[in-house]
């Protein structure tokens, strides 16, 4: 039986220090290389590179050993074998803590490396790029993660780069007298989170093509294409939060994928983000961003308390949208996250700083915008990019033991807007009319099931909200608005109405016009309530639920 050896402890003083005398220096991205090799050499570090990055150090005037020369093999294959070789991977690999490594080392006559900088062809920009498949399979990097990887197994003696926004670091270590352990350990914690990325794009793009592959109509169950086998996606910490959904909740906040985001988002202004302050955010800005026209939406507790898109003409269109939004349910506006789809103006700010808000997320805010809202010590500013709208988007949510995974839900469908719905009681609504409903229906994606929003001119004025039964629903969109604002005002369901009995408290607060998406075995009887009533009703054929 064969036993693997144990690594010795450190023993150094100075905290595992050790001075920096030859590199391996093979980086697809070439910026920040000059000044790099420049100062490399001169801390008198040897520097061995490969191919095009050789080229660049020498051509800057640093003397540089092509790798060629160490593996005594020339670069082949397209440059597929080009560092994949013993007298690298042993240089990179040898614990200099252990007397019999070295002694090896010696014999087979390899020299060692103290410093790795290495990073990896860019097969996402490639998958991107929309390239076709032999091409993004040429650009996986094999030779660079097993670098990488050697290296960063064997930190405590060797210290590996993978980002040149490190270089500073490096080159402070370098000249310093070398890295400590703990330098080089969490320089190999980055490469390994590196390496650990790529492989998982690597993966889910492999994944799909298999799925692509096995085309529509090929998984049974689902009756149109099969999910990919693979699911995964790798995250950076960008803050410790103080706390989670409780304060004896631990919590952070990641960033995944290319896209800033919300989780990337510029924070101008304001107390550091909470946990409720990031899920609450997140609602506001896809509330906002459903509307094409000016829009703002007020949320509480992830649901609406006010969603509000300009009025036609309004002097300053996202301070109307928010004026109107407000007036929805001022009582709940207190205390709650505002997000617009447009920069927020002077006008739009000077009403925001008369109520308590918590977050204002927007994709800008203009100058006396800033002035005004940053005058008020408690409220975060953040500019947030737009999600794209895009079917091929996400939506993850981690269940116990796993992972549910669906596309984004987009307003997109012929069912989203007037001219594919089926007018199925009461008289048609004229273009204003229609415009509210839509207005309605886009609005009422926003709140969680069962949901039913009603609105006049743009703007909710009563919203029932996650119910366990739709009348319940229904009985609290009409208390919200009362019975003034109820009556001729338009209504959305998220769902169709499994009873009459829901339609029938809207049409008895005076609702003029219902829009849902029909469906339900009972749809003659609620149909016939709003006929009885004298109200129109369309059907969209779509579902907007949120869970
Ligand atoms: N095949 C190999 O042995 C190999 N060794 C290093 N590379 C990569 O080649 C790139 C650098 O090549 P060049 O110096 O020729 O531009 C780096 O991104 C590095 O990760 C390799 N390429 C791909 O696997």
């Amino acid at each position: 039986m064969t036993s693997q050896p144990s690594a010795p402890a450190s023993t150094d003083p100075a905290g595992g220090r050790r001075a920096v005398r030859r590199a391996l220096v093979s980086v697809y991205d070439k910026q920040g290389l000059e000044e790099l090799a420049r100062r490399l050499h001169g801390a008198g570090v040897e520097i061995v590179s490969t191919g095009s990055t050789a080229a660049r150090v020498a051509a800057a005037g640093v003397p540089v050993t092509p790798v060629e020369q160490v593996t005594g093999f020339p670069e082949c294959l397209d440059g597929r074998v080009k560092t994949l070789h013993p007298a690298v991977h042993a240089g990179l690999l040898a614990d200099s803590r252990r007397p019999e490594h070295l002694a090896q080392l010696d014999e087979l006559g390899i020299a060692a490396f103290d410093l790795v900088v290495v990073n990896l062809y860019p097969f996402a920009a490639t998958v991107a790029s929309g390239a076709a498949p032999d091409e993004v399979v040429e650009q996986i990097d094999i030779g660079g993660p097993a670098m990488v990887r050697s290296s960063a197994k064997n930190h405590p003696t060797v210290a590996v780069v993978v980002d040149p926004a490190r270089y500073d670091e490096v080159l402070a270590a370098v000249e310093g007298g070398g890295f400590t352990l703990a330098q080089r350990t969490s320089l190999a914690a980055a490469a390994f989170a590196h390496t650990a990325a790529y492989d998982t794009a690597v993966a889910s793009w492999f994944a799909q093509q298999v799925a692509d592959q096995a085309g529509a109509g090929d998984d049974p169950a689902a009756g149109g294409p099969a999910a990919p086998a693979f699911a995964g996606t790798t995250g950076a910490l960008v803050s410790t939060l103080r706390y989670g959904e409780n304060p004896h909740q631990r919590a952070a906040v990641y960033r995944t994928g290319e896209r800033a985001g919300l989780a990337g988002a510029t924070q101008l202004h304001g107390k550091a983000m909470s946990y409720n302050n990031f899920v609450d955010t997140d609602a506001a800005v896809r509330a906002a961003a459903d509307h094409d026209a000016p829009a703002v939406a007020i949320i509480k507790h992830a649901n609406p308390c006010g969603i509000a898109v300009a009025a036609p003409g309004a002097g300053d269109p996202v301070a109307d949208a928010h004026a109107r939004a407000h007036a929805c349910d001022p009582v709940s506006a207190f205390g709650g996250v505002v997000a617009a789809n447009r920069p927020v103006t002077r006008a739009m700010a000077a009403q925001l700083a008369e109520v308590f808000t918590e977050v204002v997320a927007a994709p800008a805010f203009d100058d006396d915008a800033l002035e005004v809202l940053t005058a008020k010590k408690n409220v975060r500013l953040l500019v947030v990019e737009p999600a794209p709208r895009e079917a091929s988007a996400q939506e993850w949510r981690r269940i116990d033991g796993g992972l549910l995974v669906q596309q984004v839900d987009l307003v997109d469908a012929p069912g989203d807007t007037p001219s594919g719905w089926t007018l199925a009681a009461g008289p048609a609504l004229d273009d204003a009319g229609l415009a509210d409903l839509e207005f309605a229906w886009r609005a009422v994606r926003a709140v969680k099931s069962n949901a039913i929003l009603l609105a006049r001119d743009g703007a909710s004025v009563g919203i029932g909200m996650g119910q366990v039964n739709r009348v319940d629903s229904c009985r609290l969109a009409v208390e919200r608005a009362g019975a003034e604002r109820a009556r001729g005002s338009v209504a959305a369901s998220d769902a169709f109405f499994p009873f009459a009995d829901g339609v029938q408290v809207l049409l008895d607060a005076g609702v003029r016009a219902v829009v849902q998406p029909g469906g339900s075995v009972r749809d003659a009887e609620v149909v016939a309530a709003v006929e009885a009533a004298g109200a129109t009703m369309y059907l969209t054929g779509v579902r907007h639920f949120a869970h």
